[in-house]
């Protein structure tokens, strides 16, 4: 408080007690003090203030601004001069062109011809406009004359330097007539050739190719943020869309662009340009020279590594750019999901692999394939089944409960240990490693998911009905929502990744998804997530030649230089032999390390489970029957809802008509009846657009459900 507020103090309290009792009294501090420490002062230098002035001037063209954008002018100025000869000489044949054009118009009198045809008075005309087109062409014919005579005289008389003065001046003339004037891009030619790769040369035919793609709009343009330079077999550009214009939206409609620009979609990679570098509207391209998944595979890189670390992202394959990508595996899990014989269990092994060359690692395996694809993982499983019987089935159920009550004896354990050692509820790679802790990281693989979910062996619950198929499908969800942070990893692959094999609720919860091809987009969708389709990711567009070639959804970051949704990977190859080579160093790393256990180590395999635990942590058979006591339709529909719903929202009215079998009319009163209104939505459709339909809110149903 300073000197003038101690006088507004003292004043005021005067004025209250009236000027009769006036009485000296000390000043009242209503106030905090505080210690006023001076502000620092940071000296900016002279240069940086120069630098913040000069960039924040607004005539100044912001190619003087920064280094990299004045290199980019200096390197547009110099293609711009090396081109000019070509691009006058391409003027001056437009104005040659347009002046011909002028003078026949004017020779054949087209004008007053055209005026009479109107007037249907061609005929009565006819004489006239002959004798004038005769004149015209006479004056055309003295015009000639003229000027080759006053060229010859002026040849003789001064040289040839004025000829070609004049002649420039003429080239001039014609090139101002010829030039391109902006909105009209001239004639173009029918039959011009292959677009492909004129935009490498001609930036105008990348922008013509966006406003053909209806990426940007007729009147908008594209900013050249990098000039197309070739990268690995191919051409890379980087443009800034016109501001409001999404990046996003030319990832989805990636394939116009690459019609546009003629080039099969799959060599053409579109990505965001994220970050410090970066922006909503702008976007990175890079169109290979030829499909990039035509040449052989490569083998994957673990062949050449004796051990590797199971918490490092495991090598998987490579997207079209030839860049690496890793996938991370601890503390998330993988849905591999395929039609057969596209690379679905090569892709799975890929996985398998990294984990297996660490010997601190343990495996479940189960091959419901029954064939010799897993073979050799058999050397080092801890538990190791191939084979498709219900009795497969039912041993698979009994890993489950075994893994459920590791997990949950792992949560214990670890809420014993220190924060040093055990800082979050998670798993950490000393932690891993540490024989005393017996938590190393386990990988549970499941090839061929959809035999042990479909399974109809009925088994008891704790006094509950169920397939085990069912049982198995809530045991996986569990283990997926709480398993990975304990260091459980699941990876699960499908010949059928429709909503009926695996349970929306375990598709969920599994973070890492790798679609190869599928039949169609819901599939897809099914594999990599809703709507994943209009984002411009559907790998029913996959060509059936290209095996091992998935678009790849990760959990976390991998390591592919951008930070896109999802990626088209195409896998590492890696036969059977060089499987059986990463198995046997598996072994031997294992017997080095003495971590060889259970299948592997010939040991007693018999397993310890305890069901009640286990239902109890699940929360199995305590369910009472959901729909038992809902009205029809409302309890097929629930039904239908609970394997189909996935994520998402809304369904529509045409979709469930069709699954559960019904009259439309009848249905729509029915459920109207029991207090479900339909309504308007707009949806996806496989082509990327959306579609207006009636269908339900799926909130609303589940309501309606919850109040009967
Ligand atoms: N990365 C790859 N590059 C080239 N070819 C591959 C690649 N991955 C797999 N293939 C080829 O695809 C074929 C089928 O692979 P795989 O056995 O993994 O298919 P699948 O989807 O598991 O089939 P199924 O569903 O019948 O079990 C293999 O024989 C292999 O030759």
């Amino acid at each position: 408080m300073n000197g003038d507020d101690q006088e507004f103090v003292n004043t005021s309290s005067l004025m209250q007690r009236g000027p009769s009792d006036l009485e000296a009294a000390d000043p009242v501090f209503d106030a905090e003090l505080v210690e006023e420490l001076p502000h620092p002062v940071v000296p900016i230098p002279l240069r940086r203030r120069f630098v913040r002035w000069w960039r924040s001037l607004p005539r100044v063209p912001s190619s003087l601004k920064s280094r990299e954008l004045l290199t980019q002018a200096a390197k547009d100025t110099t293609v711009a001069v090396l081109r000019s000869p070509w691009r006058y000489l391409r003027a001056v044949i437009r104005g040659v062109l347009a002046a011909f054009r002028w003078w026949r118009k004017w020779v054949t009198v087209r004008d007053y011809r055209e005026a009479a045809e109107e007037v249907q008075k061609l005929a009565d005309r006819f004489t006239e406009i002959r004798e004038l087109t005769l004149f015209r062409w006479k004056v055309t014919g003295a015009a000639i004359v003229a000027l080759a005579m006053a060229a010859v005289v002026t040849a003789v008389l001064y040289g040839s330097g004025p000829l070609w003065a004049a002649a420039f001046v003429s080239s001039a003339v014609l090139a101002w007539l010829g030039r391109r004037k902006d909105g009209s891009p001239g004639r173009k030619p029918t039959l011009a050739g292959a677009r492909t790769l004129g935009w490498t040369i001609d930036p105008q035919v990348l922008v013509d190719a966006f406003r053909d793609a209806k990426l940007i709009g007729k009147d908008e343009t594209l900013r050249l943020v990098e000039r197309a330079t070739r990268v690995g077999d191919g051409w890379a550009v980087t443009v800034d869309l016109p501001a409001t214009r999404k990046a996003a939206d030319v990832i989805k409609h990636r394939e116009a662009l690459a019609s546009a620009l003629a080039v099969d979609e799959i060599q053409l990679i579109v990505e965001r340009v994220r970050g410090n570098g970066g922006h909503a509207g702008r976007v990175s391209m890079w169109v290979a020279d030829e499909d990039p998944y035509a040449t052989s595979p490569q083998r994957t890189p673990l062949l050449g590594a004796s051990h590797w670390d199971a918490w490092r992202p495991v090598p998987f394959g490579v997207d079209a750019r030839g860049r690496r990508i890793d996938l991370p595996l601890v503390w998330t899990s993988l849905l591999v999901g395929a039609i057969p014989r596209q690379g679905k269990t090569f892709a799975t092994r890929l996985a398998a692999a990294g984990l297996i060359l660490d010997a601190h690692t343990r495996l479940y395996v189960a091959d419901f394939k029954a064939g010799k694809d897993w073979m050799a993982a058999e050397h080092v499983a801890h538990r190791f089944l191939s084979g498709d019987e219900p009795s497969d089935v039912l041993t698979l159920k009994d890993w489950l409960v075994e893994l459920v009550a590791e997990v949950q004896g792992r949560y214990r354990r670890m809420r014993e240990l220190d924060d040093e050692t055990c800082p979050e509820s998670k798993l950490t790679p000393a932690m891993s490693r540490d024989p005393s802790l017996d938590m190393p990281v386990t990988a549970l693989v499941i090839d061929e998911v959809q035999v042990p979910l479909e399974d109809r062996t009925p088994v008891e619950v704790q006094g509950r009905k169920m397939t085990a198929g069912e049982y198995i499908g809530e045991l996986l969800t569990w283990l997926a929502k709480k398993a990975p942070a304990a260091g459980v990893v699941l990876i699960l692959a499908t010949q059928r990744p429709d909503s009926k094999t695996i349970p929306s609720g375990l598709r969920a919860v599994l973070g890492t998804r790798f679609a190869l091809r599928v039949m169609d987009w819901r599939d897809s969708n099914i594999v990599l997530g809703e709507q994943m389709n209009t984002r411009g990711y559907d790998s029913s567009r996959l060509l059936p030649s290209h095996k091992g070639v998935g678009i790849l959804r990760p959990d976390g970051e991998t390591d592919t230089g951008a930070d896109a949704v999802a990626v088209t990977v195409r896998t590492y190859y890696m036969p059977g032999d060089d499987w059986q080579e990463i198995c046997h160093r598996g072994r031997a790393l294992r017997e080095n390390a003495g971590t060889l256990t259970g299948h592997a180590a010939g040991e007693d395999t018999t397993l310890s489970i305890d069901h009640a635990a286990v239902v109890k942590a699940i929360g199995a058979g305590s369910d009472p029957e959901p729909t038992a006591d809902l009205p029809e339709p409302l309890a097929s529909v629930v039904e239908y809802l609970d394997t189909h719903a996935d994520d998402r929202d809304f369904v529509p009215t045409a979709e469930l008509v069709d699954a559960l079998d019904v009259e439309p009319n009848a249905f729509g009163r029915q459920m109207s009846d029991l207090g479900c209104s339909s309504q308007r939505k707009r949806v996806p459709t496989e082509d990327g657009a959306t579609r207006q339909v009636r269908g339900y809110l799926i909130a609303d149903i589940r309501a309606v459900v919850e109040e009967l």
